[in-house]
């Protein structure tokens, strides 16, 4: 059995523009008739394809996607547009063709034009960073609807519009898919819309044709060195964000190094806020209370304008991604005060506060007796640091942590991940994950030589199937012990050797505890 890939979400009620326009408006090259060719969607996939699309056929890592123009045209495409190379691939398909220099850089403009996408946009906001991009995204869409507005977002976990979810595919779709997914939101009339922005987004062209209202950036550190040569390639490609053509104004976090950078290197208008002590930012973020329940900051600002507020979630990180939120929300013109009031005390929410649930993300999947769960998506050494910490605040006893690494994902964090698990946890579980195409017995056996790094060691155990470490977890854990099990957060599903194989670390968690007696 395979895990069900995540639908693409299309207007339901498209309008039709007429495909010589699209050849006006951009001066495209074309070939064949367009006499009569109306285009009602695009896309850059076969598998999501819609009688009436324009199908760009762009050059991939493994084919070129012209090469499917005859599939195409038999799922209804009425036209393709792709370059040199494509048109000679596509050319027995009959379809009437495009021609640009490279499809990926057109797709996002095209697509805002066949949706009319930008038109009338709702107010946009664009998260980037290593960590937290999620997090971040899901409170300020908490506090969005707190403000009573009708509000979408698309994160690496799901996309929302108003009530309605689907499960994401990429943390940040393609372009053509991400203009699709507005134009539905603009149905269900959304009026501001979280976006959660990946480096290889900003590297792959997929928000083109996008212009944010607010963006930020929460940090930096060592991650996706597979995709990018260097840490200086991964800041580059993340600061594009923060240039006038993507962003009007900029919320900065200096909690990484990386922030100054961003703030010296942009040009556009940028505030800034850091929740480290002895750091200088325009925003400071106070931690004033971490329980296992919530974690309260107060938030200070230019003209001493102040609000204390909570997350529902533990660590200070967590807090800062809130209090980052609602700097966003001020730079969009809410006035803080008016935000304050919407996260008071209420009957839906009687301690007060962001109202957010984030799946996989410190997410308690215990209950009242025996050792604590958190299932979480960290999946790089920083984000282990922070959470690590942030559960052993709440812990009286030991911190247990159950983790794997990612197969065909940047090897050279393993060593880092292994030593920083085993410098903050008192026992560790170390197992498999997504192996993907790679032998999930060398990946733990590079985690186990990161643990030994550590200065404090912890006590190491290795149990292949994930299903096995998290009851062995359990069988370890008494009262008062936390367990973490970092890296898969809200997926349900496991990439073994290509195959998505049906999986919840959130269920695996429940029926461990369940079988131990800790219902
Ligand atoms: C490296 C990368 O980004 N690859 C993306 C790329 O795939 P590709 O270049 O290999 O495509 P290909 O298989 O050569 O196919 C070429 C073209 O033919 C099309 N095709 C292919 C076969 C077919 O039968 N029909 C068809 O239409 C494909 O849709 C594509 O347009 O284009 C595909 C179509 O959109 C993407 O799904 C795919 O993302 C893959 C799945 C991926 O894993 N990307 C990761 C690296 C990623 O983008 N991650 C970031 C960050 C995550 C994080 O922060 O942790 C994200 O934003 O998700
Ligand atoms: N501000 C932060 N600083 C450091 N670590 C963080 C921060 N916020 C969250 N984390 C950690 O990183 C993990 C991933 O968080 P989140 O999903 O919000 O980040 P992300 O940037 O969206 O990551 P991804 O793109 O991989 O989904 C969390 O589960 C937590 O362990």
């Amino acid at each position: 059995m395979t895990a069900r890939i995540p639908t693409v979400l299309r207007p339901e009620h498209p309008s039709a523009r007429a495909l010589s326009g699209l050849v006006e408006e951009f001066g495209l090259d074309y070939r064949g008739s367009l006499d009569g060719i109306e285009i009602t969607g695009v896309t850059l996939s076969t598998d999501d394809l819609h009688p009436g699309d324009l199908y760009v056929g762009m050059p991939g890592a493994v084919s070129h996607g012209a090469k499917y123009a005859e599939k195409a045209r038999k799922g209804g495409a009425v036209a393709i547009l792709t370059d040199a190379a494509g048109a000679t691939l596509a050319d027995s398909s009959g379809l009437p063709m495009l021609l640009v220099e490279a499809p990926r850089t057109a797709l996002g403009a095209i697509s805002a034009w066949v949706y009319r996408t930008m038109e009338h946009p709702p107010l946009l906001f664009g998260t980037t960073g290593t960590n937290g991009k999620t997090s971040v995204s899901y409170l300020l869409e908490g506090i969005l609807r707190q403000l009573g507005l009708v509000s979408g977002l698309s994160s690496t976990a799901e996309r929302h519009i108003g009530d309605l979810t689907v499960v994401s595919r990429l943390t940040t779709p393609e372009a053509s898919e991400m203009h699709a997914l507005l134009a539905r939101m603009r149905e269900s009339e959304v009026r501001a819309v979280v976006i959660e922005v990946s480096a290889q987004a900003l590297s792959r062209n997929r928000v083109d044709g996008l212009l944010f209202d607010v963006v930020a950036f929460t940090n930096l550190s060592h991650d996706h060195l597979d995709d990018y040569a260097d840490m200086e390639e991964y800041f580059q490609a993340k600061l594009a964000l923060f240039q006038p053509d993507r962003g009007k104004r900029g919320v900065i976090s200096l909690d990484s190094p990386y922030g100054q950078r961003v703030v010296e290197e942009s040009r556009i208008p940028i505030t800034t806020i850091s929740a480290t002590p002895g750091v200088e930012a325009e925003w400071m973020v106070e931690i004033v209370e971490e329980t296992a329940a919530y974690t309260e900051f107060t938030l200070t600002g230019p003209e001493d304008r102040t609000l204390t507020t909570r997350v529902p979630l533990i660590g200070w990180h967590m807090a800062a991604n809130g209090a980052l939120a609602i700097v966003m929300l001020v730079e969009a013109g809410f006035e803080l005060e008016a935000i304050g009031q919407a996260l008071e005390p209420s009957e839906d929410n009687p301690g007060g506060g962001i109202d957010a649930y984030l799946p996989g993300r410190t997410e308690r999947i215990s209950g009242d007796h025996g050792p604590t769960v958190y299932v979480d998506f960290g999946h790089s050494p920083d984000a282990f640091e922070q959470t690590l910490q942030a559960v052993r605040k709440v812990t009286s006893g030991r911190v247990i942590m159950v983790f794997g690494a990612d197969g065909d994902r940047d090897a050279t964090k393993r060593h880092e991940m292994g030593r920083v698990a085993a410098e903050y946890s008192d026992v560790l579980v170390i197992t498999d994950h997504h192996p993907r195409y790679e032998d999930p017995t060398s990946i733990r056996a590079t985690l186990v030589e990161g643990a030994a790094l550590a200065a404090s060691p912890s006590d190491v155990h290795e149990v292949s199937p994930p299903e096995q470490a998290i009851r062995a977890a359990v069988q370890l854990a008494k009262e008062g012990d936390s367990i973490l099990w970092a890296g898969p957060g809200h997926q349900d599903y496991r990439d073994i050797e290509g195959v998505r194989t049906p999986y919840s670390a959130r269920d695996e968690a429940r029926a461990a505890l369940l079988e131990a007696g800790w219902a």
